[in-house]
């Protein structure tokens, strides 16, 4: 046991159950003590940076091999007392999870736009390498079904930053006027977390070979729906974090047998992604790449690339006008415009609750298209609210990619960065006047406002920090 590592975050508490480690012996035969070894030992730390927004020293950080943003940290530090990562410099994914990027890299073409599909987006770690990894134009559309967890992928996107998403809350099966509508779909399933316990102990209580079997079927169900979402010739990915062949292999075969051809990838071999067969002899070859913790410095991770060999019609909907959104006036439009780096790019937009929204001019018929054919959706850049003679800008703006950059701003130290996530007011050495961007290391953290002698702290109650921050300024 590894009980005295200090910077043991296993289950060395939590007993594996029996049926789990006899699939797991007749898996992996001689590597089977090495797996049990590793799912003892730490798991590895790391992060994936954000190429829009630099800031982050990686100078003597370890890359992930498959993944050119991704590195490893010695340790885990306290992220959210990071002003980088709050800016969104950063999002913390476990590494075998990035092998998406590689995945993408090999199987679409991201020369020119396209439309995306995440289906079972929340909490955002696949959603934020996508849009990283999109042509700028594209669409990318990330849905979550349980309502509750749709915030905290809509928080992750908006530090993200790019202004070319929707969030969408919908069943995989509520989503039919979006048939043979997507040119990408990835379903990064809901599983039975086999890949997690070493990083989840709760995964180890709940773990089941019932409960494998209910995932699969929902799994089916998920991939079912997805299938009809894409076009001909899309691509689909599937991944899960587990080991076994009910939610893997099987599923492999159920998407070869329903109009989809799998696509073989080259990794090179000191990756060590294990290559395994999922075909069988009346469908002809088929295979999905497994991460196991005791071969890659990453958690269990399990993914196969389909490519869609039926045709599924559209649907015609008659999409001329969006349904409850207004035009910005030209006064308004020339207000709005000035908030934005290149505003000729958008058009301007407002909601019947007052929410500003800049739409991508690229993606415009897209977004009409999508707000007349599914209703629970959230789209484009929110930028903020008029109120009077003043302009409110929204924290989503200052995250914004898409942001002025030469808006009046002050760099903050790291001790005024954190006060500011704490949401205290702060005081400059200088009186300041009107809306100002607060950053750390050039990147924008939020808004303050200067009024007088004050400074008035505009960062969201839902993101102001908890945590005791008094050891660390
Ligand atoms: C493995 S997690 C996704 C993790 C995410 N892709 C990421 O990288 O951060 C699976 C997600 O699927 C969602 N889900 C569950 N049932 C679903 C369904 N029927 N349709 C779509 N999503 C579903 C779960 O709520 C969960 O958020």
């Amino acid at each position: 046991m590894n009980d005295q590592n200090p910077s043991w975050t296993g289950s060395p508490q939590v007993e594996l159950p029996q049926e789990f480690q006899a699939q797991m012996q007749a898996q992996l035969t001689t590597e089977f003590p090495d797996f049990q070894s590793a799912l003892m030992g730490p798991s590895p730390i790391s992060i994936r940076l954000n190429p829009r927004k630099n800031g982050y020293d990686t100078a003597n950080l370890t890359p992930v091999p498959w993944c050119s943003a991704g590195f490893y940290l010695p340790e885990r530090p306290n992220f959210t007392l990071d002003p980088l990562f709050q800016a969104g410099a950063y999002y913390v994914q476990e590494a075998s999870s990035m092998l998406l990027h590689d995945v993408v890299r090999q199987t679409v073409n991201v020369n020119h736009p396209l439309r995306v599909l995440d289906l079972c987006a929340a909490p955002g770690g696949k959603s934020t390498l996508l849009t990283s990894a999109l042509h700028p134009d594209s669409l990318l559309m990330c849905n979550e079904v349980i309502r509750s967890r749709v915030s905290v992928l809509r928080e992750n996107l908006d530090k993200w930053g790019y202004p070319n998403v929707v969030v969408s809350n919908h069943d995989s099966e509520d989503m039919a006027n979006l048939a043979g509508f997507f040119d990408v779909v990835v379903v990064d399933a809901p599983c039975s977390g086999e890949g997690l316990f070493r990083k989840d102990p709760d995964a180890i209580q709940e773990w089941s070979e019932a409960n494998v079997q209910l995932c699969s079927a929902r799994q089916k169900r998920i991939l079912a729906a997805a299938a009809t979402l894409l076009d001909k010739d899309g691509i689909l990915i599937y991944s899960t974090c587990t080991y076994n062949d009910t939610e893997n292999a099987e599923n492999v075969r159920f998407l070869t047998e329903n109009g989809f051809r799998n696509i073989p990838l080259i990794l090179p071999a000191d990756w060590n992604v294990v290559e395994r067969e999922a075909g069988d002899s009346e469908t002809g070859e088929a295979v999905g790449y497994q991460c196991y913790p005791h071969r890659v410095q990453g958690e269990g991770f399990f993914i196969s690339v389909f490519k869609k060999t039926a045709f599924t019609a559209p649907v015609k909907l008659d999409a001329r006008t969006f349904r409850s959104i207004r035009a910005l006036r030209p006064r308004e439009t020339a207000i709005a415009s000035k908030w934005l780096q290149n505003p000729a790019d958008f058009s301007f937009w407002e909601k019947p609750n007052g929410d500003v929204m800049a739409l991508p001019k690229a993606l415009e018929k897209t977004f009409l298209f999508l707000d007349v054919a599914i209703r629970q959706k959230g789209f484009g850049l929110e930028m903020g609210q008029f109120k009077g003679q003043d302009f409110i800008p929204s924290h989503a703006l200052a995250l914004s990619t898409a942001i002025n950059q030469n808006l009046p701003s002050i760099e903050l130290s790291k001790e005024n960065a954190l006060r500011y996530f704490k949401k205290e007011n702060l005081v400059f050495d200088e009186p300041v006047k009107g809306w100002l961007l607060v950053k750390y290391n050039g990147l924008n953290l939020g808004w303050v406002k200067g009024v007088g002698n004050r400074v008035n702290n505009y960062l969201p109650k839902d993101w102001r920090i908890r945590m005791d921050i008094k050891e660390y300024v």
